[in-house]
């Protein structure tokens, strides 16, 4: 473990508690408006199996979009490389929920982690199934992963969501016109907005990180998946995981991440480190402000970018 990680921790836990400038909650979706911008979580799990956290690091959260990482394992699982002919691997330059892209891209989405592409991998993850059979398949690999049974889908969320998610809706219609959804919409939007409300703690979401960060490797229950799909995975959490802020996370903490907007961001360091921090005021780009913050912190103090020759 990095010689003092929990004196870092307990540094930029304080740091944050101080800092003024807190973001808005999400306040599209119902549920999410009224979490207070006092809360702040840090986790850090390294790959000796060292563990350092902080902060409201144990309180549950709703993952929201980084649900779309756990998706998009189970989907190229299933399909493998198909996948790629109905979801890009471009960063999409636009916000998690625009649709102006789908027209001239035919219903393709850019990547996986924009809410058009997630759609798509939950009309893959759906097929075979009824939809509380897929969802049960993604909160069990999520369990899996995360070595935790307690994790559960926060249903007031997935129906707050459900019932305001027009935007979502609108996204699944357009690409069911262009033959790019499969499934019924509102079947597919329901194993969506379920996974978005899978609840978890920043210590959960690092340990639920730990196979990105060992080459595809669990601790304890060996390979989740292959080198190179970790790999890919982690570059598209790198070009793709913030939406159009992804060039601004890179340049300021150089860590595959993915951002959610309940104010989460798990972020991995290959070979060293899966993070998760937690606050739900977010961004104007719809990222958490103090997540950010400490991951850039924490990269400054243990000299963890990826872009860095040596630690
Ligand atoms: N960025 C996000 O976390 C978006 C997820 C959210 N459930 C939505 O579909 O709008």
């Amino acid at each position: 473990m990095t010689p003092n990680l929990q004196a870092i921790v307990d540094e930029i836990v304080a740091a944050m508690a101080a800092e003024t400038e807190r973001g808005a909650p999400a306040r599209y979706i119902p549920g999410l408006a009224a979490l207070s911008t006092d809360r702040f979580g840090m986790a850090v799990v390294t790959a000796d199996g060292a563990t350092a956290m902080g902060g409201d690091a144990e309180m549950p959260f709703s993952i929201q979009s980084i649900s779309k990482v756990f998706a998009l394992t189970m989907a190229l699982g299933k399909i493998g490389d198909q996948l790629w002919r109905r979801v890009g691997r471009e960063p999409s330059g636009n916000a998690f929920n625009s649709i102006v892209q789908l027209e001239a891209e035919h219903g393709i989405p850019r990547n996986p982690f924009i809410n058009a592409g997630a759609i798509v991998v939950a009309d893959v993850n759906l097929s075979g199934h009824m939809p509380r059979e897929s969802i049960g398949e993604l909160l069990r690999f999520v369990r899996f992963l995360a070595d935790d049974e307690t994790i559960v889908v926060d249903e007031a969320i997935a129906r707050g969501e459900a019932e305001t998610g027009y935007r979502n809706i609108a996204l699944a219609n357009y690409m069911r016109a262009f033959g790019n959804i499969h499934h019924s919409v509102e079947l597919v939007l329901g194993c969506y907005f379920h996974q978005c409300a899978i609840a978890m703690s920043c210590l959960q979401l690092a340990m639920a990180g730990r196979f990105l960060m060992l080459d595809g490797m669990q601790p304890g229950a060996g390979r989740v998946i292959s080198p190179r799909r970790a790999r890919r995975i982690n570059a598209l959490m790198l070009t793709c995981g913030h939406y159009d802020a992804s060039g601004d996370f890179a340049f300021r903490i150089g860590m595959p991440g993915k951002s959610g907007v309940g104010g989460g961001i798990l972020a991995v360091v290959p070979g060293k480190a899966s993070i998760a921090v937690w606050s739900p005021g977010l961004n104007a780009s719809g990222n958490s402000q103090l997540g950010t913050l400490a991951l850039e912190r924490l990269a400054e103090a243990t000299g963890w970018s990826i872009f860095r020759a040596r630690a």
